[in-house]
């Protein structure tokens, strides 16, 4: 905490004397960052449990669409900057489960039908005028970090992917009880995520616990992971503030 997470602003680590954890011992403290996920965030916890309105609900699915557009332009700056073919031949397919690709309209496309389920309609999903200034502000960092710091930086910051596929269970679990007045077939982005994020996590976690070697860069990629969790929990304060939390 409190170190410049931007690589030209971050000051070098002083070699740090102690031991390198184990792999098991990284996985661990890297999973352990999930106690600051935004599903705990109170924003996050009225959504799940129920307690939002329609607007409430609209204003998430309409500013959430601003993250789902620069996930594939994230991820063309992780294989712009990355030399390893092996890992571009995984990483691409992050790009077509976003934009589609063949007959699959694609997560962007899932995301447009989400919030027409709720209500939306396209155009005022697509044209992004319900988006927030923060909101804009949050997601561009993490594009703007893809950009600029080394890959293996970039991919560890998709770690927050280790627990998403729990939000979207909890999503599918209770909106079809909490919001019967949306229809069940806008929720397929949710059913599609669980195994996407899974496979996504299979391949940056192998990446991650590999390249993070020395205590010094453990530490490292347990500051990416924080700035990112920051990311998603600054879009909750950000729809909170202007959409209202109820108790
Ligand atoms: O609904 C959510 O709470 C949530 C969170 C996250 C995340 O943890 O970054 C992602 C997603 N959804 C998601 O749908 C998604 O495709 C995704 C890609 C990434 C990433 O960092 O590359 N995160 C997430």
């Amino acid at each position: 905490m409190g170190t410049p997470i931007d690589p030209a602003l971050a000051p070098p680590r002083a070699p740090d004397p102690r031991p390198a954890w184990t792999r098991e011992e990284f996985e661990a403290r890297l999973r352990d960052k999930g106690a600051a996920y935004h599903i705990h965030h109170p924003f996050n916890v009225m959504l799940n449990t129920g307690r939002a309105s329609k607007e409430q609900v609209r204003g998430w699915a309409a500013n959430r669409f601003y993250y789902q557009i620069a996930i594939p332009v994230k991820d063309a700056a992780v294989l712009s900057n990355c030399p390893d073919r092996e890992v571009r031949r995984a990483w691409v397919q992050r790009i077509l489960d976003h934009d589609g690709s063949g007959e699959d309209a694609g997560g962007i496309e899932a995301w447009i039908r989400l919030g027409m389920a709720t209500g939306l309609a396209r155009e005022e999903i697509t044209d992004l005028r319900h988006v927030l200034p923060a909101i804009r502000f949050a997601v561009d960092a993490y594009v703007n970090f893809a950009r600029r710091a080394p890959w293996q930086e970039a991919v560890c910051s998709s770690l927050t992917e280790l627990f998403a596929p729990e939000i979207h269970k909890q999503r599918l679990a209770g909106w079809p009880e909490h919001y019967p007045w949306i229809e069940s077939a806008g929720l397929q982005y949710f059913r599609n995520r669980v195994s996407q994020a899974r496979r996504d996590v299979e391949q940056a976690l192998a990446i991650t616990l590999s390249h993070f070697a020395s205590r010094t860069q453990q530490e490292r990629a347990l500051d990416i992971l924080q700035f990112k969790l920051d990311i998603l929990w600054a879009m909750n304060d950000a729809m909170a503030q202007h959409y209202g939390v109820k108790p």
